[in-house]
């Protein structure tokens, strides 16, 4: 099975100047906030094993306290460094999908195995590796590891650590993690796919701010935008669904945080909560969910590629109800599931190179 190449390689690193580019305006915007954060290089362990030195995409981590642990218990997910040979079970893993329900994420890894042609041994099915917990779920379909996150940020941020140091002592080499979710879209028609460009908080800032040691630290959340645009272009003529690029709001509830009227507390009107998701569509706001901020912010702070794509459930604009069939909401989460694995099958070469044929 071949992987990335050295020449798509070459082109992902000629991409970084435009980059930049996204870069220097975070710096912008994070210069408002009062926050501070810890230096990379203060935290980065100086002497580098030789490992790390020979494979510029190997996955590195800003911690130097892990190089003196002798054990690691990636207690969520029921791994440990001392009784998994983790880089014997993960090291070939080159992309990292999530999804917030365990449900989901079997279905999507049952769907990838199909997708990838990926063989079990006869008899066996997949097996969810986390399976002692009922935290997360976890399953390796040969370079795919699907996880689930549950929801909100501080589930993914602890879904996150431990996956990043999971891969980090597997020596993964040049990993993709893409979130696949749902969505509430934002002048969009239910069951659109949205790829997002950006990832904002509920104040349009595209900022990732956690409290750490009693101090605010502001971690820029930024997608990579060379996958973005290949996730958009995986769209294919007869898709009954449309592929559209937009930013994301991030918040931290479902109905406050979404200006929804329907919660259990609401001090808005209607009028109030219109006006608010027209500024946000004028802001490129397409749609809203609960994770995307500190995923693209944990991610970008590990120097790991990373983007999300999002189904649409409802318009925002004509409703807060989600009320659609059981059979329609199946149909709607598998939308952005196959997007991802045309994605992934082009990555990966797999039957057509040139298009993201399924
Ligand atoms: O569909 P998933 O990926 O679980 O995520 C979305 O659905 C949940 C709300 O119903 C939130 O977690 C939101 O981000
Ligand atoms: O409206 C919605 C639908 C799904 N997920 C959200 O976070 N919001």
């Amino acid at each position: 099975m071949g992987f990335i190449t050295t020449k798509q390689r070459a082109r992902d690193v000629l991409f970084w100047p435009g980059m930049n580019k996204q870069i220097e305006k975070m710096i912008i915007s994070v210069r408002y906030c009062t926050s501070t954060e810890v230096q990379p290089s203060r935290m980065t362990d100086s002497k580098n094993d030789e490992h790390e030195k020979d494979n510029r995409f190997v996955v590195k981590l800003k911690n130097p306290h892990l190089k003196t642990m002798t054990e690691d218990v990636l207690y969520h997910f029921t791994l440990s460094t001392s009784t998994h040979d983790l880089q014997d079970m993960f090291g070939d893993v080159k992309f990292v999908c999530c999804s917030g329900s365990p449900k989901r994420i079997a279905v999507f890894a049952e769907y990838i195995r199909d997708e990838l042609s990926i063989k079990l041994p006869v008899g066996c099915t997949l097996e969810n590796i986390a399976n002692k917990t009922d935290r997360y779920a976890l399953y390796k379909i040969g370079p795919v590891l699907a996880v689930s996150h549950g929801m909100g940020m501080p589930s993914v941020s602890i879904m996150l650590h431990e996956i990043l140091k999971l891969v980090y002592y597997a020596k993964c080499k040049d990993v993709t993690f893409i979130r696949i979710g749902t969505s509430g879209g934002i002048g969009l028609d239910a069951g659109t796919v949205v790829v997002s460009d950006k990832v904002v908080d509920g104040r349009f800032r595209p900022v990732f701010e956690v409290p750490i040691l009693g101090k605010v630290v502001a971690r820029p959340a930024i997608l990579h935008p060379q996958i973005a645009n290949d996730l958009l272009h995986c769209k294919k003529p007869d898709d009954v669904f449309k592929i559209v690029v937009g930013t994301t709001m991030c918040t931290l509830d479902f109905y406050e945080g979404q200006a929804r009227v329907d919660g259990a507390f609401c001090n808005y009107t209607e009028q109030d909560k219109k006006e608010f998701l027209q500024s946000a569509y004028a802001q490129g706001v397409r749609n809203m969910e609960m994770e995307s901020l500190c995923f693209a912010a944990t991610l970008h702070h590990a120097d790991i590629k990373c983007a999300v794509v999002c189904v649409t459930l409802l318009d925002r604009m004509h409703g807060d109800q989600i009320s659609m069939s059981h059979d329609e909401y199946e149909e709607f989460q598998v939308r952005p599931q196959r997007v991802v694995a045309r994605f992934m099958r082009r990555k990966l070469r797999l039957g057509s190179q040139a298009s993201c044929d399924e």
